[in-house]
């Protein structure tokens, strides 16, 4: 089954629109990891089993595994999602974007090292370099094109102008959108990346793309406001929308009972996108 596959099947089953971010900070784990050499996985593996009813993704951040050395977690993290929880789609996100050669090797890695259902990609470097993760169809590739952090707008807002373009100039990442759209989604496996904090171009992204997935970082920790979210970005029939939050679920307590908040947190989160949908 594709990615895309999985996650239509994945909405449906589970009638959640909630991505859990993983993003392990050891410094915030409960006192009980304390000393424990395996904390990393321990942690995120009790997160995964407590939130995965109220998933429709769950996205493993590979910088917060890299920096610890635990790439090993990482890897039995993706397993045991894959085993336990079969159907629930892994993003990595990695936001990789290199030259084709390089960018290949990116590929395997996301997918054939971690087996990772699909990964954030920067298409900064352009179309060759999205190829080497397009080509693989069955797989997912979730391309930056409004990033939620401030200074997303410093670059991503430019109002460019393709050559030959007779209409007026218009920002890099509605450009990023309708090439996503048009010109990279040949095996109908891409999706975007457009943050909560931003629900205008939320709104000027879905008007460009049709149902194209997108996956929306930014409610929780950075304030954007999932409401919004849902009312300015979701597709036709309700879905189309994959919000992702890290650390509003990972550390809603610091206590033992981390896991239990974190599927209240997660289930909370659930439940506001589907009040929205349905309004
Ligand atoms: O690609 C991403 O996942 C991403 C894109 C973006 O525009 N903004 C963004 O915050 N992210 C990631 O989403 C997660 C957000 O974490 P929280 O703010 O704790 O929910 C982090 O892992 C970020 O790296």
């Amino acid at each position: 089954m594709t990615f895309m596959q999985q996650l239509r099947q994945r909405w449906d089953a589970s009638g959640s629109l909630v991505c859990v971010g993983l993003d392990p900070e050891p410094a915030k784990f409960p006192r009980r990891f304390a000393g424990d050499a395996d904390a990393v996985f321990g942690f995120c593996r009790d997160i995964v089993d407590a939130t995965a009813e109220f998933a429709c993704a769950f996205k493993p951040q590979i910088a917060h595994f890299a920096a610890l050395g635990a790439e090993d977690a990482l890897e039995r993290l993706v397993a045991h999602i894959h085993s336990v929880h079969p159907g629930v789609p892994v993003i990595l996100d990695a936001k990789r974007g290199d030259i084709g050669s390089t960018a290949q090797r990116y590929a395997a890695e996301a997918f054939d090292r971690y087996a990772a259902d699909a990964v954030t990609a920067n298409p900064y470097l352009g179309g060759d370099s999205l190829q080497p993760f397009l080509e693989r169809a069955d797989r997912g590739v979730v391309v930056l094109c409004r990033t939620s952090n401030p200074g997303g707008a410093d670059l991503q807002d430019l109002a460019v102008q393709r050559d030959g373009d007779t209409g007026p100039a218009r920002p890099l990442y509605q450009h990023v959108a309708e090439t996503a759209a048009r010109e990279w989604n040949g095996h109908g496996n891409v999706a975007l990346v457009v943050g909560a904090t931003w629900p205008e171009q939320l709104r000027e992204v879905r008007a460009i793309v049709g149902d194209m997935p997108l996956l929306v970082p930014g409610v929780g920790a950075q304030g954007g406001d999932a409401e919004a979210v849902v009312r300015n970005a979701r597709a036709a029939d309700g879905t189309g929308l994959m919000v992702s939050s890290s650390r509003a679920i990972l550390y809603a307590s610091a206590g033992d009972d981390y896991a239990e908040a974190a599927a209240r947190a997660a289930r909370a989160l659930r439940d506001t996108l589907d009040a929205a949908r349905r309004d």
